[in-house]
């Protein structure tokens, strides 16, 4: 057993947001603050109730893990609400899947310039371990934030592939819970999805991993509550609270 993985695991294919980074929070922000103002002027409109985004079961249920649009489709659906696609060129705001999807990008850009993002320690060196244990290594997120993020972060340097939100976009690839941004990932790399193993905090994420026939899923649980058990319920094989504990299994719960 190599770094925490089985025999046979020679890739890694790591989720961004939450696992590499502190950018999980940040999206959530950005995504309560998009909706918030949303419903607010919709039940202002209908004289409907304001019932405000929930930042942890509604972001963990509908939103986390999956590319932009399916995030507004997705948590919209959930309260009753269809609104139509618009297109990509949509104003921030406009009443549409893509006004709102990119009101949310406005919002996360703005608060990634002001707060910054941070690396989580414990995937800086588990990247390094992986690298010097000749495993390959690829990011596999939903953002179409990633490229930048990966370089203003410098973990670039220690990633051979990224599949990303932009990506799936080009490709026409649909998003996590579906498998196949992993299995671009893999490919990318190289290697059978079986070889590789999947590191992801998002429920989409570990489903996505569990539905690619991956060799190893690592739910990684930052937050707490029942979500280690809902990653676990959804497709991790293992759950850890930070990748330093697949370098030092003493500190393993
Ligand atoms: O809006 P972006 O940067 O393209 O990101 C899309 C999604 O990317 C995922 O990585 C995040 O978990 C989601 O919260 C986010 O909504």
């Amino acid at each position: 057993m190599v770094l925490g993985l089985p025999d046979g695991v020679t890739a890694c294919l790591f989720d961004l947001d939450g696992v590499l980074t502190d950018t999980a929070a940040v999206h959530d922000k950005a995504w309560a603050e998009t909706f918030d103002d949303f419903l607010r002027a919709r039940a202002g409109r209908t004289g409907e109730p304001f019932v405000p985004f929930d930042p942890v079961a509604d972001y963990a249920d509908h939103v986390d893990g999956k590319p932009r649009a399916d995030g507004v489709r997705d948590f919209l659906a959930s309260r009753g609400v269809a609104l139509p696609e618009g297109g990509p060129d949509d104003p921030p705001g406009a009443g549409t899947v893509h006004g709102l999807g990119n009101r949310k990008n406005e919002v996360l850009l703005r608060r990634l310039a002001t707060d910054g993002v941070q690396v989580f320690e414990g995937s800086r060196r588990y990247l390094r371990a992986a690298a010097a244990a000749g495993l390959r290594r690829a990011v596999v997120s939903s953002s179409a934030n990633t490229a930048q993020v990966l370089e203003v972060t410098g973990l670039a340097e220690h990633v051979e592939a990224r599949v990303d939100g932009v990506v799936l976009r080009e490709r026409g690839l649909p998003g996590k819970p579906a498998p196949d941004s992993f299995l671009a990932g893999a490919a990318a790399l190289g290697v059978d999805p079986v070889a590789a193993a999947v590191f992801e905090d998002a429920l989409a994420g570990v489903q996505a991993g569990r539905a690619g026939g991956f060799g190893l899923v690592v739910g990684v649980d930052r937050v707490g509550g029942h979500h280690g058990a809902d990653l676990r319920e959804h497709g991790a094989d293992v759950v850890v609270r930070d990748l330093a504990e697949l370098l030092d299994p003493a500190v393993r719960r």
